[in-house]
This record gives structure tokens, C-alpha cells and sequence, in this order.
């Protein structure tokens, strides 16, 4: 494993990319440090926002942090969780992030109060579009919002990255790369379901530490395009930072080094 280190610029801090072997270690790797980070910031406060995403190593990372000893440790009454994006998908759909991170994690945490999870509201029950979704979602994270402060900070906001360079559901070239405010809702995604709610860029560099999470081979010319710092319009991950830290956690495939 070998770590580099990036600028930081008076708004955010430092970039770290981290290499791992492969996406099963990667996965273990991410699991590990997601629940060392929530125990450390729990010996001295509470409660413990994260932010929970989508995507291949995603989920297999929150299944890592379901099977992993360290889990019961945390105290999970004092976590809460929510999503970087979501498929605008009835609840159940097994293509929701929320189907999906119930399974591998939430499934497996009998101590996590039901109101901890802060899902993005599916279609029905009086939701018709994504764009009600979203400001449904932005009224949730606003409750939790300090007062005087324009965004929630939260402690560890986790993005899959798509080889397209996506993070949560901004799209190159997408109108959501845009949007004001703390969420949005998405049309023509280019990868299926076409609707979907995301956080905003500035909302999601808000958080005080974001991580990006990439694995395979076809994500290294989209992680070299985002560590190079090109346009967010061709490459939104390269928006992926953190006001405290930013990690970049990919396997050897995705750093674009040949074994
Ligand atoms: O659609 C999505 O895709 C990305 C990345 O997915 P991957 O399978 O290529 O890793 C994910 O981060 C995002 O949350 C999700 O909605």
C-alpha cells in the first residue's frame, strides 16, 4: 500500500490517495477506516454523521463494515446515515442505493434506530418527482443543520466514482452539475435509472471528509483526470473535497499502475 499526498487551498484540506492492492482489500481497507474514524470521533462527541454510497465497491465495503469485528464497537445509536445520491426508485427496488446498503450493513446493525437512517424519499406517498424528492431530502439534512450555517458538515461523506468520472449522481455535461443548494434533482443520467436525487457539489464540500472510493481498470483515466484537477463539467470527481481532508482509496487497477 503507498500513500502521495495532494495541495490543499484554503478551502479544503489536504488530498490523500492511498493504493491498495485489489477491491477485496480495498473494500476491507475502507470498512476499517470507516469504523476507526467513527470510534475516534465518538471518544469525544455525538452524534456521527456519514454519508453512504452506491456503486460496486461501495456496497461491498459496507458489507465489509457488517462482517467486520470492530462494528460492535461503535456505538450505533449515535450514527447517523445518508445517502450521496439515490436512484429516484420505488423503496424495495433492488437498484435503490438504499436497497442495496440495507443488505449489506443496515440489515446487520440491530442497535441503529430506525430514525437514524435518513433515506431520499422514493416516488409515491405524495413524491412525484425527483425534484420533490430532493427537497424533501434537503428539509431532513436542514434539521440537522447548526443554525447560521449554510450546510450540514458532515464527518465522512463516501463517493463511489463511475469510469464516466460521476460522483454521487453529477454527470459530465448533466444540468445537476449546477445546482445550488444542498440537493438536487437529476434527469437524463446517462447511466439507467435516467432520474435520481444527488447532494451538490456544495454540499458535498461541506462535509469535513469526503472519500472516494474507485476500483478496476476502467476507472484510472477518470481517477488521473480528477487528481489532475480537470473541469468538474468533464470530470465531476474532480469536485470531490473535503473541508477537512480528502482521501482517495483505489485499488492498483484504478491508480493506473501496472503490477
Ligand atoms: O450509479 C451510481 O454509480 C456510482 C459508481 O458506481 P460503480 O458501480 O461504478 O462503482 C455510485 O457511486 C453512485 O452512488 C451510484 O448511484
Amino acid at each position: 500500500m503507498t500513500a502521495g499526498s495532494g495541495a490543499a487551498s484554503p478551502s479544503h484540506g489536504p488530498r490523500l490517495v492511498v493504493v491498495h492492492p485489489d477491491a477485496g482489500v480495498l473494500a476491507e481497507a475502507v470498512a476499517a477506516r470507516l469504523l476507526t474514524r467513527v470510534l475516534d470521533i465518538q471518544s469525544v462527541r455525538t452524534p456521527v454523521h456519514v454519508v453512504l454510497t452506491g456503486g460496486t465497491v461501495g456496497i461491498r465495503s459496507l458489507a465489509a463494515v457488517a462482517a467486520h469485528p470492530v462494528r460492535d464497537a461503535v456505538d450505533w445509536t449515535g450514527v447517523h446515515l445518508w445517502w450521496g445520491d439515490e436512484r429516484f426508485l420505488p423503496t424495495g427496488d433492488p437498484e435503490r442505493n438504499e436497497t442495496q446498503a440495507r443488505e449489506a450493513l443496515l440489515d446487520h446493525l440491530p442497535t441503529l434506530p430506525p430514525e437514524n437512517v435518513h433515506v431520499v424519499p422514493a416516488p409515491g406517498d405524495g413524491v412525484g418527482t425527483p425534484e420533490e424528492s430532493a427537497a424533501l431530502y434537503a428539509d431532513e439534512i436542514s434539521r440537522f443543520t447548526p443554525d447560521g450555517a449554510t450546510h450540514l458538515a458532515f464527518d465522512v461523506l463516501l463517493l463511489g466514482m463511475g469510469p464516466d468520472g460521476h460522483v454521487a449522481s453529477l454527470f459530465p455535461g448533466n444540468a445537476g452539475l449546477d445546482a445550488q443548494g444542498t440537493t438536487t434533482g437529476v434527469h437524463d443520467s446517462p447511466k439507467p435509472p435516467p432520474e435520481r436525487v444527488s447532494l451538490t457539489f456544495s454540499a458535498i464540500q461541506a462535509a469535513q471528509e469526503v472519500w472516494v472510493v474507485a476500483a478496476g481498470a476502467e476507472k484510472a483515466p477518470a481517477v488521473a483526470s480528477a487528481l489532475a484537477g480537470d473541469p468538474v463539467t468533464t470530470t465531476p470527481a474532480a469536485g470531490a473535497l473535503g473541508t477537512q481532508r480528502t482521501l482517495w482509496l483505489v485499488d492498483l487497477a484504478a491508480s493506473g499502475r501496472v503490477s
